[in-house]
C-alpha cells in the first residue's frame, strides 16, 4: 500500500498585518471573551502607534521555512502548513487545503511552548471547530524539551557574550511571560513549566544574580485576578528596594516570536518604566531565532514521520492535557450591560 500523504500544520494566533486589520482582529480575538470594550480601544490604539501591523505572521512564514529547510537537509519533504486562530491565514481556510491537496495524515504543532487555556486548550478546540477530514496528532506544549531550554540558554548566552559582564548588585533580570486569570493557572502547569526555564537560565547567570518571573499584557476584567507582578510594576518595585539598580534585563521567555505586545508592552512600557529612573534597559529576543529552536522541532518531526510519539520526547508531557486542563478562567459572556 502507498503511504498515506503526509503534511505539517503550523498552528498559530495570527495577528494583523496593516492598519485595516486591526480592529476586525481585535475583534476576533476577544469575541465571547469578556475583555471590556475600553481595554480593547486601548490595545487597537497601540497597535496604531507600532504602524498597525505585527511582525508575527511574517515571523511564522520565517520559522516554517527555517523549518522545512533543515527538515530538507535530513533528507525529509513534508508539505508545512500555516493556520491562525484570528488572523488570515485562518485555520479552517488552511484545514480545506490541506484535504484538496489530499493530506492523510497531519502533525500539528500549536505555536505555544507552555500550557494555557490560550495556547493549549484552545489551539485544539479551535481544530475541533474545522471539518478536518484526515488523521491528526497534535504535539504538546513542548517547554520542557532539552532543546527548547537549551534554545532559551543560548538566547542568553549570546547576549552575555556581547553585553558587560552583569553585576548583580546594580542589575535586575526578569524573565517575562503572558498573564493569564489565576484561574486557568490553577488549572495548568503554566507557572511550574515557566519557573523550570527560569532555573536553567539562572545557571547561566552569575551566581548571585536573581532572575524573576514576571508577567505582561494583562487583559480581561480588571475585577478578574491575573497573574502578577506585571514587569513595569516589578521594575519600578526594584528600583524603589535598590536604589543602586542601574540595568534591567527582559528576557521574554514566554512566547516563540517577537510580536505586538512584546514591542509594545516590553519595547515601550517596560522600557519607559525603566529610563524613568534612569536605568539601562535590555530586551532579549524571541527563542524562535535560535538554531536549537529549529533543531528541536525538526527532531520531533522526525520522530513522528518515523511513525514514533513525539509528545514522548517531551518530558513530563503525559500529565499535561488531561480532561480538566487548562480550562478557561474567562468571565461568562455577559447577556446584559
Ligand atoms: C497565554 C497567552 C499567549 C501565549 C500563547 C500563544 O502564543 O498562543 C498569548 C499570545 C498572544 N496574544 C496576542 C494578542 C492578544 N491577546 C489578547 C488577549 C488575551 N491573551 C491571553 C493569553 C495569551 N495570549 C488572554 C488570556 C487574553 C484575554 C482574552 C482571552 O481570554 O482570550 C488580545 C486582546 C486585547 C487585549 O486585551 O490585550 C490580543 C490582541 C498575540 C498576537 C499579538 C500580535 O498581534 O502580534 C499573541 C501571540
Ligand atoms: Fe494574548
Amino acid at each position: 500500500m502507498a503511504r498515506p500523504e503526509r503534511g505539517i500544520l503550523w498552528q498559530s494566533f495570527g495577528s494583523p498585518e496593516g492598519p485595516d486589520d486591526v480592529w476586525p482582529f481585535l475583534q476576533n480575538v476577544t469575541r465571547g471573551r469578556g475583555v471590556p470594550e475600553a481595554r480593547l480601544r486601548l490595545v487597537a490604539d497601540q497597535y496604531l502607534a507600532t504602524g498597525g501591523s505585527s511582525p508575527l505572521n511574517a515571523l511564522n512564514r520565517d520559522l516554517i521555512r527555517r523549518l522545512g529547510d533543515s527538515l530538507g537537509e535530513r533528507g525529509v519533504e513534508l508539505p508545512i502548513y500555516f493556520g491562525n486562530r484570528n488572523w488570515h491565514p485562518y485555520l479552517a481556510d488552511t484545514v480545506d487545503e490541506m484535504a484538496r491537496d489530499g493530506i492523510q495524515e497531519a502533525l500539528i504543532i500549536p505555536s505555544s511552548a507552555y500550557s494555557s487555556y490560550s495556547g493549549c486548550r484552545q489551539y485544539r478546540e479551535d481544530l475541533i471547530g474545522c471539518q478536518v477530514t484526515f488523521d491528526t496528532q497534535t504535539l504538546k506544549p513542548f517547554s520542557q524539551h532539552p532543546l527548547f531550554m537549551a534554545a532559551e540558554a543560548s538566547v542568553v548566552a549570546s547576549y552575555l557574550a556581547t553585553r558587560p559582564p552583569i553585576d548583580a548588585s546594580t542589575t535586575a533580570i526578569f524573565a517575562t511571560a503572558h498573564s493569564i486569570p489565576t484561574a486557568t493557572a490553577d488549572s495548568c502547569d503554566y507557572q511550574r513549566q515557566l519557573g523550570s526555564v527560569c532555573e536553567v537560565l539562572r545557571a547561566l547567570l552569575p551566581s548571585d544574580a536573581p532572575i524573576e518571573l514576571a508577567y505582561q499584557s494583562r487583559s480581561g476584567d480588571p475585577r478578574t485576578p491575573w497573574l502578577t507582578p506585571d514587569i513595569a510594576d516589578a521594575i519600578h518595585a526594584s528600583f524603589e528596594a535598590n536604589p543602586n539598580l542601574r540595568r534591567v534585563i527582559v528576557i521574554p521567555i514566554g512566547f516563540i516570536s517577537d510580536h505586538q505586545e512584546v514591542l509594545y508592552d516590553l519595547d515601550i512600557l517596560a522600557r519607559n518604566a525603566a529610563q524613568s529612573h534612569g536605568l539601562g534597559f535590555d530586551r532579549l529576543p524571541t527563542v524562535g531565532g535560535t538554531s536549537e529552536f529549529i533543531e528541536m522541532l525538526t527532531e520531533l518531526v522526525l520522530v513522528w514521520n518515523s511513525g514514533g510519539d513525539p509528545n514522548s520526547e517531551i518530558p513530563g508531557a503525559e500529565h499535561l492535557c488531561h480532561d480538566g486542563c487548562c480550562l478557561s478562567g474567562a468571565p461568562p459572556i455577559p447577556t446584559s450591560r
